[in-house]
């Protein structure tokens, strides 16, 4: 099989899909991997470490997506590269579908195979490509909201820790999982007071369990979320409904309740953000205000950090790779019902429910492994 590792050609995305190891494993099993000149310079990864592990370094991106059998990525494809999707071809990658009706209807018109790391599951439930990711995001989160709160970047003023005297500042995270979790470690670490709201009572007990005592968790509800919000110097988005677009759990009347100054920052603005008045933005513009409130709404988070992020999603991302090229995506779809919920589209068809249900369109079954 050929497998293509392009460059990422989102705003300020300095990640890369595959590591050298990758690629020394795929050619062992007597792959081809095909990788785009300067892929990995973001992460600090030079060509002539994926040439030593085998690789074939190639300057024309549209060599590599005309010739790969599989396509692994970081980001969705972006507008530019739709004319490159064949028909046929597998696309391995974030696409967060449900934020982007657009992408979704390029996609379906390809006719590739799109297998999405955020709806992929393992066998405990878990979504094992998006938590690397979610990881990053729910420690940056703070260290972004940190410095948005400083008075020149139009906050508050406010010091996430506070001083002898003077109080810390107040977080509300909105969501427990793993960006919320994430979230919570690093602002109680720096001695903020932090509330978690989740619907999941189980998560609630256990994050009660294992934070320290400046988190509190409360049920989320239209009544403590309200609340929490009028209190807080900084919220963060986090909440996740798997490959649906995010409840808006913030809406835009509630912002003149809350603190001037004050920031959001809206994680799950990948599939589509939690908060009425987000809307996506970039690591070179990374906020605007609305009544008062900063809102960072960046939409690759990790990318910012590249090299950090590199490692951690390759780490999760090659042995799904590596079964995929030894046995064929059907057959892994067949085998494990977690790796089938990664398969969003095939061949035209959506085949993940979320997706489906978002847009309004027809659920298809996949097709057996031996089709
Ligand atoms: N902007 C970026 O660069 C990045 C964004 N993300 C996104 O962050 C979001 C969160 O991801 P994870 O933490 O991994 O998901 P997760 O599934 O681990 O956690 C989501 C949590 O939201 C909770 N939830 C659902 N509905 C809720 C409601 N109405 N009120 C309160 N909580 C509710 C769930 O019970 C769950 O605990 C996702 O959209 C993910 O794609 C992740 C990484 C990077
Ligand atoms: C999860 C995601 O979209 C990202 O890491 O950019």
């Amino acid at each position: 099989m050929i497998v293509g590792v392009p460059r990422e050609v989102k705003d300020d995305e300095y990640r890369v899909s595959m590591l050298p190891v990758g690629a020394e494993e795929l050619t062992a099993l007597g792959h081809e991997v095909l990788v785009e000149a300067g892929a990995g310079l973001g992460s600090g990864i030079v060509d002539s470490e994926y040439a030593a592990a085998g690789a074939t370094i190639v300057e024309d991106v549209r060599e590599i997506w005309a010739k790969s059998d599989l396509i692994i990525k970081v980001k969705e494809p972006m507008p530019k590269e739709w004319p490159l999707l064949r028909k046929g071809q597998v696309l391995f990658t974030y696409f967060h579908f449900a934020a982007d009706e657009k992408l979704t209807r390029a996609v379906l018109e390809s006719g590739i195979t799109a297998i999405a790391y955020e709806t992929l599951r393992d066998a405990r439930g878990s979504l094992p490509l998006l938590t690397p990711m979610s990881e990053v995001a729910g420690r940056m989160s703070i260290q972004e909201g940190a410095k948005y709160l400083e008075r020149p970047q139009e906050g508050r003023g406010i010091l996430l820790a506070g001083v002898p005297g003077v109080a810390p500042a107040e977080v509300a995270i909105l969501g427990g999982g793993i960006v919320g979790s994430n979230a919570a470690k690093v602002a109680a670490g720096l001695g903020a007071n932090v509330r978690i709201l989740d619907i999941n009572l189980d998560r609630l007990r256990y994050l009660d369990d294992i934070m320290p005592p400046n988190v509190t968790t409360l049920y989320s509800d239209r009544h403590t979320i309200r609340e929490s919000l009028e209190r807080a110097d900084l919220v963060v988005g986090a909440v996740l409904i798997t490959g649906a677009r995010a409840p808006r759990l913030v809406r835009r009347e509630d912002l003149p309740r809350m603190k001037h100054g004050a920031v959001i920052v809206d994680v799950a603005i990948d599939q589509g953000g939690c908060i009425e008045t987000s809307r996506p933005t970039t690591h070179r513009a990374p906020t605007y205000v609305v009544d008062e409130v900063v809102h960072y709404c960046v939409t690759n988070m990790p990318g910012a950090v590249g090299r950090t992020s590199t490692y951690a999603l390759c780490n999760v991302t090659l042995p799904y790779l590596l079964q995929v090229v030894k046995h064929g995506w059907k057959a892994c779809a067949a085998a494990d019902l977690g790796f089938a919920e990664g398969v969003n589209i095939d061949a035209g068809r959506v085949t993940n429910k979320a997706v489906a249900a978002t847009f309004g369109l027809p659920l298809a079954p996949l097709e057996p492994a031996s089709a």
